[in-house]
């Protein structure tokens, strides 16, 4: 099948280093929206894996979050597309969860709920975590330059790592190659 993950903050929305604490907060990044309907529309099956430790912190709850999900699943049915599994890992860096990313907890759950092979799968991001992850399980590591983005790829990237503008990138080189 063809499946995509995508990383949340800094791919799909705006990230902010005071984390997107509610809806109102939860901004969607030019042409995101628009791609993953394209995806959606094109037989793409689009989930996302995203890192909440907000909810640790207690920044915002989980109804906070589950609205933000609600916002974004709404926005891609008005451009005739769908959004697939949204996980998330709600565990601070400090529990010791197996889901936060660069752990690939979420990227196997999301394998599993589709029967889907992990390897090769592209999972895009913009923190060096993310590309970790996707890495750890033989994914297709694949940076955007939005969000984080710019800051990490001036770190060390896992070898094979794409990299591309944006999602809106990412979602043309999927849909038109
Ligand atoms: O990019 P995804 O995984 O969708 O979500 C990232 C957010 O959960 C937050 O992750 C935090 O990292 P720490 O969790 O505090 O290390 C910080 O980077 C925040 O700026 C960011 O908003
Ligand atoms: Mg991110
Ligand atoms: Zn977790």
């Amino acid at each position: 099948m063809k499946l995509l993950i995508l990383d949340r903050d800094g791919v799909i929305n705006h990230d902010s280093d005071a984390y997107i604490k509610s809806v109102q907060e939860w901004i969607p990044i030019p042409g995101s929206i628009e791609a993953i309907a394209q995806l959606s529309k094109a037989g793409w099956t689009v989930a996302v894996a995203t890192n909440q430790s907000g909810i640790a912190r207690g920044y915002y709850d989980l109804a906070t979050l589950d609205a933000m999900h609600a916002r974004l699943r709404e926005l891609v049915a008005e451009q005739g597309g769908e959004v697939g599994l949204i996980v998330y890992c709600p565990h601070g860096p400090d529990e010791g969860c197996a889901c936060r990313k660069p752990k690939p907890g979420m990227l196997r759950t999301i394998a599993e709920h589709y029967q889907a092979e992990l390897t090769g799968l592209w999972f895009v991001g913009d923190s060096l975590g993310d590309l970790e992850a996707a890495k750890a399980v033989d994914s297709q590591p694949v940076l955007v330059k939005t969000g984080k983005g710019e800051k990490t790829l001036g770190k060390t990237l896992p070898v094979g790592t794409l990299i591309f503008d944006d999602l809106a990138a990412v979602a043309a080189e999927l849909i038109h190659n």
